[in-house]
């Protein structure tokens, strides 16, 4: 890895027990990571391949700073492997320094540089870096080439950090919340760059607690808790497996008993500024028509009644539903 935190370490070896996808550029199995007493991750499995992003969400504490600086080669598994172009990664190999990089949620950058000495800096250090001006360009930081990084805001240094990160040309990148600090435009910018670094075939492992981010930009995802992945997927996969959400405000003479069982569906009420709502999740196999399935039956029961079911709507769950369920500890491992 071409950062500061170069050091030697062992040659590549195979993937043992040979369980990984041997096409992957990042793969972990059963990855588990303690500190002292502490189990932080608690069997970790998934690969990455080229040109996909991973984006790797969840709770607070719930481990994926951990399992991204073991991807590093900063930690040794307690158990399980991890291999990043089949080659573990810990003290960074030498056959590895060069083909993977990393954006890491503490930057280390010297703040009485400039931008432009800090990006030379990191050029000196690569056999085949981008140029100064490709850099300057790409985090939109080149009218800030002659000041010293001190200076910067925070979201320009988070910038500065990505450009430094993707000077290289990586193969695979680890993105730990690279956008953290940034306006939305900044944000957006950001996002463009990292899909447009997918595209070329890089592959990258994402952490962000920016849930649109991971929407935007993800291949595939997964939401950890307590150090378990607890749902993993497409973003398709995982939201379509939590159920299409059918709301309306709670009729004012409608007790929640008189409300009508529909197929498939859970009802409970819920606050939303100060009025009662009715929310049903609707669940089935029939992921197509489930919705209206239980949406027909519902109409009926509100005409055989002449009741006005107002503000009604129909909606997929979100990723928000997912991740919000998955914190309360409701969610079922969901693989695709
Ligand atoms: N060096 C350490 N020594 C002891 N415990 C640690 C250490 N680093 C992390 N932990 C603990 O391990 C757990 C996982 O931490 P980690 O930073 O991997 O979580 P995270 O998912 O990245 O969290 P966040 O989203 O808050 O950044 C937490 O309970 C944390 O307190």
């Amino acid at each position: 890895m071409s950062t500061a935190q170069q050091s030697p370490a062992p040659a590549s070896d195979a993937h043992p027990g040979g369980d990984g996808d041997l096409g992957a550029a990042i793969s972990v199995r059963d990855l588990r990571q303690s500190y002292g007493d502490f189990e932080a991750v608690k069997g970790v499995s998934f690969d990455v391949a080229p040109g996909e992003l991973f984006a790797l969400l969840g709770t607070n504490g719930a481990g994926k700073t951990t399992t991204i600086e073991t991807l590093e080669g900063f930690r040794r598994p307690t158990s399980g492997t991890v291999r990043v172009f089949g080659t573990d990664p810990y003290g960074q190999p030498p056959a590895l320094r060069e083909r993977m990089n990393a954006v890491l949620q503490h930057s280390g950058l010297f703040g009485e540089l400039t931008v432009a000495e800090t990006i030379d800096l990191s050029r000196d250090l690569c056999a085949d870096p981008l140029s100064r001006d490709e850099v300057l360009g790409l985090t939109g930081l080149t009218d800030k080439a002659r000041i010293a990084v001190r200076q910067l805001s925070g979201g320009q240094k988070r910038r500065l950090d990505l450009g430094l990160a993707v000077l290289p040309q990586p193969e695979v990148l680890f993105l730990d919340e690279p956008t953290t600090g940034m306006d939305p435009e900044a944000r957006r910018e950001t996002w463009t760059l990292i899909a447009d670094l997918v595209a070329d075939g890089v592959a990258v492992l994402l952490t962000t607690h920016y849930l649109e981010e991971a929407e935007r930009l993800a291949d595939r995802l997964a939401i950890m808790h307590r150090g378990e992945v607890k749902v993993a997927g497409t973003l398709r996969e995982v939201v379509v497996g939590h159920g299409d959400r059918i709301a309306f405000r709670l009729p004012a003479d409608v007790r929640f008993d008189d409300l009508p069982q529909l197929p498939g569906a859970t009802a409970e009420v819920e606050m939303r500024q100060e009025e009662a709502w009715v929310s049903y999740t609707v669940r089935g196999e029939d992921t197509e028509g489930r919705a209206h399935g239980a949406l027909a039956p519902l109409l009926a029961w509100a005409e055989v009644h002449s009741i006005t079911l107002h503000r009604l709507e129909l909606r997929s769950a979100s990723l928000e539903d997912v991740f919000l369920s998955v914190a309360d500890g409701a969610s079922d491992l969901v693989s695709g």
